[in-house]
């Protein structure tokens, strides 16, 4: 029997994308189950991504039993133009006024960059934390491809040929994804061990 690994998210979008990227490659057998709970757990405000992740999975595990191995993320979306913001707030802005008014935030500014920023908070089945965080640069467009994750329709990666996430294929954008890259680092880390 393989061990389990749980994921606490509420995204079903995110929990598609992460059983693409930790399912075992080709041929080989799996060396751990993801499973999945959602469990409303608290974002602090005002903190650092890598803190933001800390206490997320903090609180998973003062939820969970004892010695469950289990990993949490959270993704933000930073605008050059506003040094970082709105960052892991992204969510609520893009409650509050969509992605047509996070495009409409940047009008006065002469920089669209953005950069994307997965941070992966891993408790491991010692209750041990790790944290991995991936990035990827691009700009905000007006919105193109499909509405139904987030911002997609509104990033377009530097490595995308032009295109916004929510145009690409799941597995274009999974070779070029912040999460892609965050995620890479704790496959690393479930083999080394
Ligand atoms: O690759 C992405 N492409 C487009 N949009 C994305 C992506 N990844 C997260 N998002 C959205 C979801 C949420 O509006 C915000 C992140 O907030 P974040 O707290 O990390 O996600 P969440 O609350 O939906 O799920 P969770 O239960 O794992 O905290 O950006
Ligand atoms: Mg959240």
């Amino acid at each position: 029997m393989v061990p389990t690994i749980v994921f606490v998210t509420g995204n079903a979008n995110k929990l598609k994308e992460v059983k693409m990227l930790l399912a075992p490659q080709a041929g080989k057998e799996p060396t751990f189950e993801l499973t999945n709970t959602d469990i409303d757990l608290d974002e602090l405000q005002n903190s650092s991504l890598e803190e933001i992740a800390r206490h997320k999975v903090s609180q998973a595990q003062s939820v969970l039993p004892k010695g469950t191995a289990v990993f949490v993320e959270d993704t933000a979306l930073c605008f050059d133009a506003f040094n970082g913001l709105p960052g892991a707030y992204v969510k609520w802005f893009l409650k509050s006024v969509g992605p047509e008014g996070l495009v409409r935030m940047l009008e006065g500014f002469e920089t669209k960059k953005a950069e994307a920023v997965t941070t992966v908070a891993f408790a491991d089945f010692e209750g041990q934390v790790h944290i991995f965080q991936g990035k990827t640069r691009g700009k905000i467009v007006q919105p193109r491809g499909s509405r139904d994750f987030g911002w997609d329709c509104i990033f377009e990666p530097e490595e995308g040929a032009g295109k916004t996430y929510a145009e690409m294929e799941k597995v274009d954008k999974n070779q070029i994804s912040q999460r892609s890259r965050a995620f890479a680092l704790l496959s690393k880390c479930l083999n080394d061990a």
